[in-house]
């Protein structure tokens, strides 16, 4: 077994997603949350993605049309799923959607077992950011800080205790952390103004989570230091070859290493569902090898990994490959 199956692997494998039931990370979130009223536990099935007769119209020139239209999709825990299709067919306005960053027209989707129409913004957040880990097709690192601290900022805006992320490490259990939901971190940063990526939908919801003292979460960067948590960090940047550059800032990487850097980032929590536009975008055939070996890892431990791709390289490590075509999806032959 690798270094990194040993130090990052256990924390997937310790609340693999094929247990559905009440977890470590669940009891943990909630305290972190304090969202009492609210469990992210799939107690409908076992899927952890429902898409049903989905839908989402635009206008152009005051003509509707459906960017995604009467999609149907379902994703289950350790399953990899990719999604294929040409430009400007519906796939990110499909993705953004899962992870309710866009509102249907029509049509549910289902996370985890909620269905994510009906929850209230601060709900959904809640949700989203326990349950998804996304990694946008464009930058959204933090100009002002460290790669390292653009990692591990997810960990801190909850506001977890270093004590309490230790003794849930060592038990293997998932710390109480934020899925990187990018607009968030970007508003996390005080005065970061070069940040990009923000989706700017007039039905979008202030879906949010209000950051507690985000600023002086980045001022406790230094309490994460010599932690699990940051031990975690590294062992992600040094498995996507990145390693070398914790202390560095996002101007001086390039932009395969921002997009790593960025699925990093995505994994800090191991989320239940991984989401990535283009993940493999900026990547040389090694580097896009390292990264999907990864991505395989992480659902062979249980996590969905729901990925939007270009790349035919990609679609050999998927479990499904399917064409986004007119909004519509069908399941493609590789
Ligand atoms: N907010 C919006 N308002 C109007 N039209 C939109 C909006 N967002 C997306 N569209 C349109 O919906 C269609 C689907 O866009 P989408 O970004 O989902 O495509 P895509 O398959 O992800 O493209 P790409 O591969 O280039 O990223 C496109 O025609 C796009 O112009």
């Amino acid at each position: 077994m690798s270094e990194f199956q040993t130090d990052v692997a256990p924390l997937h494998g310790a609340q693999s997603t094929r247990n559905t039931k009440s977890t470590g990370r669940d009891a943990a979130r909630s305290t972190a949350m304090d969202a009492s009223n609210f469990t992210a536990e799939n107690d409908r099935g076992t899927a952890l993605v429902e898409i049903t007769d989905l839908t989402r119209s635009f206008s152009r020139r005051g003509v509707p049309f459906d960017a995604v239209s009467h999609v149907n999709l379902t994703i289950e825990p350790g399953e990899f799923v990719a999604i294929v299709g040409r430009s400007g067919n519906g796939k990110s306005t499909l993705i953004n959607m899962i992870a309710g960053l866009v509102r249907p027209t029509s049509g549910s989707v289902r996370i985890d077992g909620h269905d994510i129409s009906t929850l209230r913004d601060r709900e959904l957040s809640l949700l989203r950011n326990s349950t998804i880990g996304f990694v946008t097709q464009s930058q959204t690192l933090l100009a002002n800080l460290t790669v390292m601290d653009n990692v591990t900022l997810p960990t801190m805006l909850f506001g977890m205790s270093t004590e309490e992320q230790g003794r849930n490490h060592k038990i293997g259990r998932q710390p109480a952390v934020v899925a990187p939901y990018d607009s968030s971190i970007r508003q996390a940063a005080a005065g970061d103004t070069t940040a990009s990526g923000t989706i700017d939908d007039p039905y979008m919801p202030d879906v949010i989570a209000p950051i507690r003292d985000a600023e002086q979460a980045v001022d406790n960067m230094q309490e994460v230091r010599n932690n699990p948590i940051e031990d975690r960090a590294r062992t992600l940047l040094e498995r996507l070859g990145v390693g070398e550059l914790a202390e560095s800032r996002p101007r001086e990487l390039s932009g395969g290493e921002m997009r790593r850097v960025s699925i990093a980032r995505s994994l800090m929590n191991a989320p239940k569902l991984l989401i990535a536009d283009e993940p493999t975008g900026d990547l040389d055939q090694t580097s896009t090898d390292i990264v999907m070996r990864l991505l395989r890892e992480q659902a062979d431990n249980g996590m969905a990994v729901l990925v939007v791709t270009h790349d035919p390289d990609v679609l050999t490590w998927a479990d499904k490959v399917y064409r986004m075509d007119a909004g519509a999806l069908s399941m493609a032959s590789v």
